[in-house]
């Protein structure tokens, strides 16, 4: 707020736009970027009542749209003013506000973030005028519901074909600290309830799923009729409940089965009253002192989300407040509408919304897209996942095989081979210890995801117990509020009480003053008589008339008796009564007490359990995000594990391939020196025929034994038919080649 704003900045007429304008002045990402609750203000016209109180408005507007100053000094002397997402002024149309303050948070609740739009004033400000408006069917002046309505639908139909959207509708009302179902009014008494996955929710509310725009305006229109509105000084058709319309989208993509869901509250809730303006009286004041408390409570609420210093959040101090946890500091995108009256007659009201709102404007919400894999997406992945394992196992199969193979082969060429074999067989083992060491991985990981299925287990049985001690609670607190209500109502009957005495305490002393009054005309004819007597009257009407005098004079004097023995018996009653009643009353105010006392050490003890139980649940979560970090850790280890052993795979197959490449060129050499020695060994055998042939002709002339060299050229002829022939072809050779062995 400042004050230093120059008059110029600010200008009388209202203001007024276009749809166009309103398009390009809006700023989608400012709008949802930072989280914060997006605040609107609404002036609606002087009604005619506030035009018999002054013609004049007591706000002007800021041209710059944003806002608008109170023409009353504040406590600092100065004139205030108030800036806010937009400021719209008594001229503004439905269209205007819808645009500015809805359209945004509907779209959002299509792409699947909770969003929420909240109408806050005084009585008669212009709440329902908001967000139902005067006609659901009037095309110009029905509200924000309708219109939203609208677009969802418009939107759907103009959604991707491989898009499913499911709507449904609740409407409830929060009435005297009860929660109804518009839809179903017998079920009574609802209660809220909060789980892992549903968040907080009203249990039992019914929820209708509907397919066109028409189907929600009967809806809307059969849960108007059950709602508590009634006439008050302030307005005809005061809204005496907190009504609640939530509209729910799901939509599910049929091509990657993603599941969205968007939850939509749009609260037109009571005017905050003050009694002694809207002169409320029985039914209606208790209905202002519950609308006033619980609107205290949402702003308790607000206070503790922005102070920057409170520790804890008193949102279960109303049903209102604990339904709108979510929407204020939670995961949604929220508008508030301030609704006020322009007159100088609600100043004080309208200065104290527009508080109300500058501190709800820095609520910081965190919302986020509620996407939930759906049972088919997690089969989904599944099924990916287990084809990917099937494909590396097939994988590390045949590059086993081929390991094997390509030793095999190399095994029966050359004698080098066989030391290559031993290293495919070592490369094989790594293969196998590898193999080994992400099985034992694989069996950590599943430990490890067990740990931390027991630990959620364990955190949800703690939020559970949470749960009931919290409902125990809200007994408790329901009960104290109870005993509050009895404890006024018998200050009440005390004051009636004394009412009732006063007002007989007037009835005696009016009834002494007859008496008084009696006694005196009594006096006054014993006086003429006496007269009479005395001056014109014979003797024996004398006698008659003292006579009478006497009798006269005994009737007065027992009448008095008896008044004044009936006045003593009706004070004695009263006092009697008054002294029961005071001491009944004052027992039972006792034992209130007593139990106020009992239930507050209760209420501590089990402030004390929860507290003890929400550090539990911090401690818990902060394991769980432990965990997750190991998990995390241990899959991204595992990752870098797996993608190793896939470059070593692959250096392993590059390194048989060139090893199989280079045995091949060497069998290759060796096939061609085999092949050389083969023919050098043929003409070697031709050779040694034609020496033996000489020999035998040698012989033949000389006729002499064989020699001893003749006899081991032999010997060596029949192992070679046999063992290894390329060992024994060498050894053959060299027997008939080294001048050495010739010796043997
Ligand atoms: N912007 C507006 N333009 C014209 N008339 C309006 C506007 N706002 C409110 N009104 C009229 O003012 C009267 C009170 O409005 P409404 O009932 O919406 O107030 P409310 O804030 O919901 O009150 P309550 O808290 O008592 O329920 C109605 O007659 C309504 O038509």
């Amino acid at each position: 707020m400042s004050d230093k704003t120059p008059q110029s900045f600010f200008k009388r007429t209202s203001n007024r736009f276009n749809t166009e304008q309103l398009e390009n002045e809006r700023n989608p990402e400012e709008d949802s970027a930072k989280g914060n609750v997006k605040v609107i203000c609404r002036f609606r016209p002087l009604n005619s009542k506030e035009k018999e109180y002054s013609e004049r408005s007591c706000i002007e507007f800021g041209s710059d749209l944003k806002s608008v100053r109170m023409l009353t000094q504040s406590d600092a002397g100065c004139l205030p003013v108030f800036n806010f997402d937009r400021v719209f002024s008594p001229d503004s149309s439905q269209a205007e506000v819808y645009e500015m303050a809805a359209r945004p948070v509907v779209e959002s609740v299509l792409e699947g973030f909770n969003g929420t739009i909240l109408a806050y004033g005084q009585t008669s400000s212009g709440k329902t005028f908001t967000m139902s408006g005067p006609s659901l069917d009037d095309p110009v002046y029905r509200g924000i519901i309708p219109r939203m309505v609208k677009t969802v639908f418009q939107s759907i139909q103009e959604a991707d074909e491989h898009l499913e959207f499911a709507v449904k509708v609740g409407y409830c009302e929060i009435y005297l600290e009860k929660i109804k179902d518009l839809f179903n009014p017998s079920r009574g008494d609802l209660k809220i309830m909060e789980d892992r996955t549903r968040g907080i929710f009203i249990e039992n509310l019914t929820e209708e799923y509907v397919s066109q725009e028409e189907e929600v305006y009967q809806l809307m229109k059969m849960g108007g009729k059950n709602r508590e509105v009634a006439a008050t000084n302030m307005n005809e058709g005061s809204s005496r409940s907190h009504a609640i319309f939530i509209l729910t989208i799901s939509q599910s993509n049929t091509t990657d089965m993603s599941e969205k869901t968007g939850k939509l509250y749009l609260v037109d809730l009571a005017g905050s009253e003050k009694i002694s303006k809207t002169g409320a009286e029985g039914k209606r004041l208790d209905e202002a002192k519950k609308i006033n408390l619980s609107l205290t409570t949402l702003g308790l609420v607000i206070y503790s989300l922005t102070d920057g210093k409170s520790t804890h959040v008193p949102y279960r101090d109303s049903k209102l407040t604990r339904i709108l946890q979510e929407s204020l500091g939670g995961n949604s995108k929220t508008t508030l509408i301030l609704t006020c009256s322009p007159s100088s007659y609600n100043e004080q009201e309208t200065i104290s919304t527009l508080r109300f709102g500058i501190r709800a404007k820095s609520i910081k919400n965190k919302p986020k897209i509620n996407k939930e894999f759906t049972v088919a997406e997690l089969k989904l992945l599944l099924a990916k996942a287990q084809e990917e394992i099937k494909q590396k196992e097939i994988k590390i199969g045949l590059l086993e095989k081929r390991a094997i193979d390509s030793g095999r082969n190399s095994s029966r060429d050359t004698e080098e081979t066989s030391v290559n074999e031993n290293d495919l067989q070592g490369l094989i083992q790594e293969l196998e210890l590898e193999r080994e060491h992400l099985a034992e991985e694989i069996e950590k990981n599943n430990e490890l995801s067990q740990d931390l299925a027991i630990q959620t287990a364990r955190a949800q049985s703690l939020a559970r117990e949470n749960e009931e001690v919290n409902s125990k609670l809200m007994d408790i607190l329901f009960s104290m509020q109870s005993i509050e209500d009895k404890l006024q109502d018998s200050e009440e009957a005390v004051c009636k009480l004394t009412a009732k005495n006063e007002n007989l305490k007037k009835i005696i002393d009016s009834l002494q003053e007859a008496l008084a009054e009696a006694n005196l005309t009594i006096s006054k004819k014993e006086m003429e008589m006496q007269n009479l007597l005395l001056n014109t009257t014979p003797i024996k009407d004398k006698e008659d008339l003292i006579a009478e005098v006497k009798n006269l004079r005994e009737k007065y004097q027992l009448q008095e008796e008896q008044l004044k023995a009936h006045y003593s018996r009706i004070i004695q009653d009263c006092n009697n009564a008054k002294a029961e009643e005071i001491t009944s009353t004052s027992i039972e105010i006792n034992t209130l007490i007593e139990e106020k006392m009992q239930l507050s050490s209760d209420l501590r003890s089990k402030f004390d359990v929860i507290y003890s139980l929400e550090q539990k649940i911090i401690q818990k979560d902060q394991e769980f995000q432990k965990i997750e970090i190991a998990k995390k850790e241990y899959e991204d280890h595992m990752k870098g594990k797996v993608s190793n052993l896939e470059k070593s795979f692959g250096q392993l197959m590059k390194k048989m391939a060139d090893d199989l490449s280079a045995y091949k060129q060497k069998c290759g050499i060796y096939k061609e020196r085999a092949l050389k020695y083969k023919e050098r060994c043929e003409k070697l055998k031709e050779r040694l025929s034609e020496i033996r042939q000489k020999i035998r002709d040698h012989r033949g002339t000389e006729n002499k034994p064989e020699s001893p060299q003749k006899q081991h050229a032999q010997i060596v002829k029949k192992v070679k038919g046999g063992g290894n022939s390329r060992l024994l072809g060498l050894l053959s050779f060299s027997a008939f080649s080294s001048p050495y062995k010739r010796k043997d």
